[in-house]
């Protein structure tokens, strides 16, 4: 197909994974002559941020990635980084009372343990993360093959058909109780997962359920020196701009071009400091959620308007401690034969945690070996700030504590009706995506469908986008 000649300036605002991989396939698609400015008002990275304990580096934000995030596999390796595994140790399941369950060094113990208390419940779970994931997969042979989707809908239909789609609209309880799973199971293995991973119950919806119980997969795993470092990585690797800045506005205005023509293009008015400065792009991708708490973009002269975003975002608390677990807490076991290193939690409102843990720093390629006094590093997640004496109640002793709040992921609430990612010409919105699921692969997968979105949009390809029947036309195909 015949290519109009590419853009000359392109701003992408936000340098988290989401924006700084779109940077990447951008680079790719429009070539070498196009200018990316990269805009950040904090840190490269975003939610990808490590925490200090004592001289050392620890994951506070998206720490592991599933070995079939394929995009997050190919960064690591295209940017020449390592990696580390992410998890390791023995897992219990704490009600507000006691462990209602413990998980042994015997495989066979286990599986054992596993149907003996939920018959074959915790198979036919994995069998239907796995079909989810077998259609999820789908995705990475479309992007291949540059195809592109204009809604997070139209992508998801792509994906699994109408049923994949229904994943959106239902609560993860409503279908794994229609499915035949049992209350005792979804209370005991369902709601700790959705508790240690989105901090909300198993009222999300079915399709981050799922995301969310794809982490009981083994083989999950870490960028070694921290996933941040694939931000950074893309970042160069796009040979993009770097602006730290504050976007305040977008505005879309009509500029003569030098070639003497009148074209319409977007003024983004951003904040250094004190100073207020703006520039002219032709293509603007927003790679960061739209909501006042968390960006505050307003988007002026827009015909038609650009509503306002009101997606909530789920307060969570990462508490770090180094220190002595208190493990008469979960167990009357004496403290040297507790074994457990995850703690997670049932929906219990009387509990102030939603799961504990010990953490490898982002060095260490081997499970954490304690300090010589027995101390370990924990990291904590829990929906309000840990008090002192919450901290006390929960460590027999602590050298230190440090903590992040977070507006971590949006709060789910079926039927979900997620944002356009085509706000306005050739303006795009990547974090969108987050109402399917919230993970650093999505926001990969996002950005690499804006970018060709952006493409074929610039270039009059329809044909490569929102194209029925894919996976039966690419079926053959290598
Ligand atoms: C505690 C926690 C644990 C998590 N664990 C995992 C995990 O284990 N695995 C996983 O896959 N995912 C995990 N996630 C989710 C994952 O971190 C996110 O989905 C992902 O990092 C989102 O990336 P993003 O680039 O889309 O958004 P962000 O990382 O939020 O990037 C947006 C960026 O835009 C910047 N910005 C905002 N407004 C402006 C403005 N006006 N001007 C300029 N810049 C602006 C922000 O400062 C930010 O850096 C976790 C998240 C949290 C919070
Ligand atoms: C997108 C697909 C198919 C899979 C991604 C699975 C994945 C890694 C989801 C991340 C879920 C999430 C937000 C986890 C947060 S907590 C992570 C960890 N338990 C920790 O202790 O930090």
């Amino acid at each position: 197909a015949e290519l109009r000649a590419p853009p000359d300036k392109i701003a992408i605002i936000g340098a988290g994974i989401g924006g700084t991989s779109a940077a990447y396939y951008l680079r790719q698609k429009f070539g070498k002559d196009v200018k990316i400015d990269l805009f950040e008002r904090e840190e490269v990275g975003g939610r990808l941020a490590t925490m200090m304990v004592q001289g050392q580096e620890y994951e506070a934000g998206g720490s592991v990635i599933h070995p079939l995030n394929l995009h997050m596999k190919r960064f690591v390796k295209d940017l020449g980084l390592s990696t580390v595994q992410a998890s390791g140790g023995l897992l219990g399941i704490y009600n507000g009372e006691a462990l209602v369950f413990e998980e042994s060094n015997w495989f066979i113990i286990n599986v054992i343990k596993l149907v003996w208390r939920y018959g074959f419940q915790s198979l036919r779970m994995h069998m239907w993360v796995e079909d989810v994931l077998d259609k999820f997969m789908r995705i990475y042979r479309y992007q291949s093959h540059d195809y592109a989707f204009s809604s997070v809908e139209k992508l998801l239909h792509a994906l699994g058909g109408d049923d994949f789609l229904g994943l959106l609209n239902r609560t993860l309880l409503e279908t794994l109780q229609k499915a035949g799973f049992s209350e005792k199971f979804l209370n005991e293995m369902i709601a700790p997962v959705m508790r240690v991973n989105y901090g909300q119950s198993t009222d999300i919806n079915a399709f981050v359920g799922a995301v969310s119980l794809s982490c009981s997969d083994s083989g999950l795993w870490a960028v070694e020196g921290g996933n941040k470092l694939v931000c950074s990585g893309l970042l160069q690797a796009s040979k993009s701009n770097l602006i730290s800045g504050s976007v305040m506005y977008i505005e879309e205005k009509t500029k003569t071009k030098h070639t003497g023509n009148p074209a319409k293009t977007y003024e983004v008015v951003y904040q250094i400091g004190t100073e207020t400065h703006s520039d002219f792009y032709d293509i603007v991708l927003v790679a960061t959620p739209l909501n006042r708490k968390m960006s505050n973009i307003t988007f002026l002269n827009f015909d038609p308007p650009i509503e306002e975003f009101h997606q909530y975002y789920q307060h969570i608390v990462t508490t770090l401690v180094k220190g002595e677990l208190n493990t008469s807490i979960f167990s009357s076991r004496p403290i040297d034969k507790f074994g457990l290193s995850t703690v997670l939690t049932t929906d219990n409102s009387d509990l102030f945690i939603n799961s504990i843990g010990i953490v490898s720093s982002v060095r260490e390629k081997e499970y954490p070996e304690p300090s010589t006094d027995g101390t370990y590093v924990w990291k904590i997640f829990s929906q309000e700030t840990l008090t002192k004496a919450q901290i006390l109640k929960l460590f027999l002793s602590y050298d230190y504590a440090v903590k992040k709040p977070w507006l971590a992921y949006p709060h789910y609430k079926p039927p979900e009706k997620c944002p356009s990612i085509i706000l306005h010409d050739r303006l795009y919105y990547l974090s969108g995506i987050e109402c399917a699921a919230s993970a650093m692969e999505m926001s990969a997968i996002a950005a690499h469908n804006a970018a060709l979105l952006a493409y074929h949009r610039w270039n009059g390809h329809t044909d490569m986008i929102d194209q029925d029947g894919l996976y039966e036309k690419l079926k053959t195909e290598l």
